[in-house]
């Protein structure tokens, strides 16, 4: 179908390893040819002879001369990664030897598989679907036990699964529809009204759903910005050192140390936190790279997912966090209210001086008081009670803007029944919305769509 730009009939090969030095490195071949390319490598025994997944060792030759003892993997079509020939060479991890055997493999008629092509292959033969694959990709740059979770539970085709089940229900329905219009001049409805509006609200609230995870999934994904905001000397770069638990921007009792933004990132529960400490920021400064810096910071606070405003609690007064705090809401950010220094002050005091402004955690940066409210704190503030392990959870765009596609045909077929549009309009609503859910799954596609997709994966994937 796509054999032109896929080169479908090619064998492809890529070293499905790290690069570097390791101490194996894998190597991978998948196409017709696999089983004949490594056959002529091989010569201690006939591999197109051997039964599938079986491992043999031996050595691996070009022209009479050695290039590694290898361990060589074989998967028979349609039982392998790919559903394809598939063979795995196993070499000694040296680069040099590792590109020897890619080359030789090249030498027998395979040729360089581009990024994501083996997955590719596996999307096309049908072992994965394509929101399956994507995940594939995403389990690859996870790094935190969330992302790991949410990328496994999709390639295991927990949100193909709510898709599928979506997608045939409005088939069936479609399918009925579609007969009523072949006798539209009889006026018969054979799809139940009733049952047709139970549908479309189920599948509208479904959507919805995985559409609203997505904000969550960006956040397992990508992390969350958290700028930390505030008057010099307020102890922003303390917090930030005892936060991340080591001595990483320097900490002074000259107002305007910290010059330049400094981001670290911080796991806390599995999330992954952009700390970026900037410039305190005060009325009136002559140095100019002290300006600079309080630009910097304040274009930072306008951009972060979260904003930790820290001040000193001995020096604030009243009216001036109140200030702070009215700007904070005018510019609709989302923000802690963080007072430091509280080591110096009786608790007691604290809560009376600041009892007009609600929600303010008092740490003590320095004597690393209090910090672990604030960590739990910022955690809440992003999940907001929303992670349930075996939810679905939406992590890429592209699945996003198609969901809203679904969800906003779904309200277009419904609007249509409700105002007695014409069946064929409808009819037309219907084969959008589905059209949109294939194109999840990958039921529908265009090749530059696949392309697009799988060149976002690394080499040998
Ligand atoms: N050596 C190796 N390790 C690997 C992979 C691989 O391709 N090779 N994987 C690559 O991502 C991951 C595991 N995923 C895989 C998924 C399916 C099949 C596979 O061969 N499936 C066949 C056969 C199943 C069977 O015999 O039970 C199939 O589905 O028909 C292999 C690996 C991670 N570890
Ligand atoms: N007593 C006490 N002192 C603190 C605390 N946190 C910070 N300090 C002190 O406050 C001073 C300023 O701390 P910094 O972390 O440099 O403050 P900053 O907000 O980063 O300052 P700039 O970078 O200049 O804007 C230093 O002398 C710190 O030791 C705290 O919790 N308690
Ligand atoms: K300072
Ligand atoms: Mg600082």
């Amino acid at each position: 179908m796509q054999g032109k730009s896929i080169g479908w009939e090619d064998t492809i090969v890529a070293l499905a390893t790290a690069q570097g030095i390791g101490a194996i490195g894998v190597i991978r071949l998948s196409g017709r040819q696999s089983f004949g390319i490594i056959n002529r490598l091989f010569p201690a025994k006939d591999l197109t002879k051997q039964a599938s997944h079986t491992l043999h060792v031996g050595y691996l030759k070009e022209n009479g001369k050695v290039l590694d003892e290898v361990v060589v993997s074989l998967f028979k079509g349609p039982k392998s990664y790919t559903g394809e020939d598939v063979v795995e060479i196993s070499g000694h991890g040296s680069p040099f030897v590792l590109q020897q055997i890619i080359q030789a493999c090249v030498n027998q008629g395979a040729r360089l598989a581009k990024p994501g092509e083996f997955t590719q292959r596996a999307f096309l033969n049908g072992k994965l679907d394509l929101a399956q694959a994507e995940a594939v990709a995403d389990l690859i740059a996870s790094n935190t036990e969330a992302s790991r979770k949410t990328a496994l539970h999709n390639i295991r085709g927990g949100f193909s699964e709510r898709l599928k089940d979506l997608r045939e229900r409005l088939i069936k329905f479609s399918a009925l529809i579609e007969l009523e219009l072949d006798f539209s001049q009889e006026d018969v409805e054979f799809a139940d009204r009733t049952q047709l509006f139970e549908l479309l609200a189920e599948a509208q609230q479904t959507t919805q759903q995985l559409a609203n995870s997505f904000q969550l999934g960006n956040v397992i994904k990508n992390g969350v910005s958290v700028a930390i905001i505030g008057k010099p000397n307020a102890g922003k770069s303390t917090l930030l050192n005892t936060l991340l638990n080591e001595n990483r921007a320097i900490v002074s009792d000259i107002a305007g140390t910290t010059r330049d933004t400094i981001e670290e990132v911080l796991n806390i529960d599995g999330i992954l936190f952009r700390l970026i400490d900037t410039a305190g920021i005060r009325e009136h400064t002559h140095d100019v790279i002290e300006s600079i810096g309080m630009e910097k910071a304040l274009a930072k606070m306008q951009q972060a997912d979260v904003v930790i405003y820290l001040f000193d609690v001995n020096e604030i007064t009243i009216a001036g966090l109140q200030s702070i705090v009215d700007e904070l809401n005018a510019k609709k950010l989302k923000y802690i209210l963080v007072g430091n220094k509280a080591d110096m002050a009786p608790e007691a005091s604290l809560r009376e001086k600041f009892s007009t402004i609600p929600g303010i955690i008092f740490i003590s940066a320095k004597a690393q008081q209090h910090t672990e409210v604030l960590k739990e704190k910022l955690v809440d503030l992003v999940l907001q009670g929303k992670i349930q392990t075996d939810d679905t959870i939406i992590t890429n765009a592209r699945h996003y803007h198609a969901l809203q596609e679904v969800l906003q045909s779904l309200i277009d077929i419904r609007n249509g029944f409700e105002n007695k549009v014409p069946g064929d309009l409808v009819a037309l609503d219907i084969r959008r919305c589905l059209h949109y859910l294939g194109e999840i799954t990958g039921e529908i596609t265009t090749e530059d769509q696949l392309d697009y997709i799988f060149s976002k994966f690394c080499i040998g994937k």
